[in-house]
């Protein structure tokens, strides 16, 4: 692994949370709905089925949350329960094992409880099954025993709301699909949006940002929230170390040179990505080992750490024949795209499938 990894091995732009996140993000959380910066379709179609439910004193119907990481999936959870009034039971997908670990949560459920499943799409089998009666009729069938002597004992759930969160709604099966009453999709923050996220936490955790220093993070937290206060925490520990203290525009900027995030919210490795395909294999297109041994890293770490920024950026292309930089790529290293690269290779492919197939 390159030097950009912490310890941990996470990155300071990467999505996923790391235990320092965790243990942060606990004080900025957002407690309630109106709290919940953006996401405005989201947050209103969650409010009129939460004060309906509210109204008519019963659990509302179940909720799937589809999006990246780190864009609010586990906050909404907890704001659905503190909305609601009720308990709040957290579990994962690869969490559940056996159908057993499941039956054991679902029945220690209290009246109205809100169960939230994070990563649903990674729930065994046997155990999703459990949970489609639960779903439904509020009903489990333990089955006790093995082989031909098994028996099964329907034991009652009090009346719950699923919330499932999942970052590959695609993976989950029809009939999970199918119980879910409400399904939303989060999507990436505007950077204004961000900016306001950025001014919250920072009041509620003490930090003194001007306007400029917080465009200027937001701006670099590639539309995640969890990412920008991340940075936020990197930034404010720079003003204090090397400054006054505040968060400005020259501290940000001082900042995240030394941690080396560009303006685009790019790191190191995704910028040594990109000069291999520009200058090593003249813009690609390139198989994705090739790529990924170019840059020294593990072909799991540039598809699944780098890439989904990159493509979403519209810096790289995934393609039938190859990774491919587009014109900005070339552009954002100070290089000058010739006229033939991007345009001459994308019409020997099949448009379509440009971004489906991974050679
Ligand atoms: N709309 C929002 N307004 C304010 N803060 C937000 C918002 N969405 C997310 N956050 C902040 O971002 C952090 C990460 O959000 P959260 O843990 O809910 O993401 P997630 O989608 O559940 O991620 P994962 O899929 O990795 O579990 C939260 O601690 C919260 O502080």
């Amino acid at each position: 692994m390159t030097d950009e990894f912490f310890d941990d091995g996470s990155m300071l732009v990467s999505p996923d949370a790391t235990d320092a996140d965790l243990a942060a993000e606990t004080s900025v959380r957002p407690k309630r709905l109106e709290e919940f910066i953006a996401q405005h379709r989201v947050r209103e179609q969650l409010q009129v089925l939460l004060q309906g439910a509210v109204r008519r004193g019963s659990p509302p119907d179940h909720i799937l949350l589809s999006g990246p990481p780190g864009l609010g999936k586990t906050t909404l959870a907890m704001i659905v329960a503190a909305e609601l009034g009720t308990g709040l039971r957290m579990t994962s997908g690869p969490a559940i094992e056996r159908s057993g670990d499941l039956a054991a949560i679902l029945t220690g459920l209290g009246p109205g409880d809100v169960l939230f499943i994070d990563e649903i799409h990674r729930i065994a089998k046997p155990a999703e099954e459990l949970l489609y009666s639960a779903m439904e009729d509020f009903r489990v069938d333990v089955i006790v025993g093995k082989g031909p002597g098994a028996t099964a004992i329907p034991l009652d759930v009090e009346p719950f709301t699923l919330v499932g969160a999942t970052t590959r709604a695609g993976l989950l099966t029809g009939p999970m699909r199918d119980r879910f009453g409400f399904v939303a999709h989060l999507d990436f923050y505007e950077p204004d949006a961000l900016r306001h996220i950025l001014h919250r936490s920072a009041r509620i955790l003490g930090v003194d940002v001007s306007d400029d220093g917080a465009v200027e993070i937001a701006g670099r937290s590639r539309g995640t929230p969890r990412i920008a206060n991340r940075l936020l925490r990197r930034v404010r520990d720079y003003a204090e170390v090397r400054g006054d203290g505040r968060v400005t525009l020259d501290a940000a900027q001082a900042a995240l040179k030394v941690y080396d995030v560009d303006e685009l919210g790019l790191d190191r490795l995704d910028r040594a990505v990109l000069r291999a395909l520009v200058t090593s294999f003249g813009g690609g297109p390139v198989g994705l080992s090739t790529l990924a041994v170019a840059v020294g890293e593990q072909p799991d770490t540039v598809e699944e750490v780098c890439e989904p920024f990159l493509v979403r950026a519209g810096l790289l292309a995934r393609t039938p024949r190859g990774r491919m930089a587009t014109p900005a790529a070339w552009r954002h290293l100070g290089l000058q795209p010739p006229d033939s690269a991007f345009g001459a290779a994308q019409s020997r492919i099949d448009l379509p499938d440009i971004f489906g197939t991974d050679p």
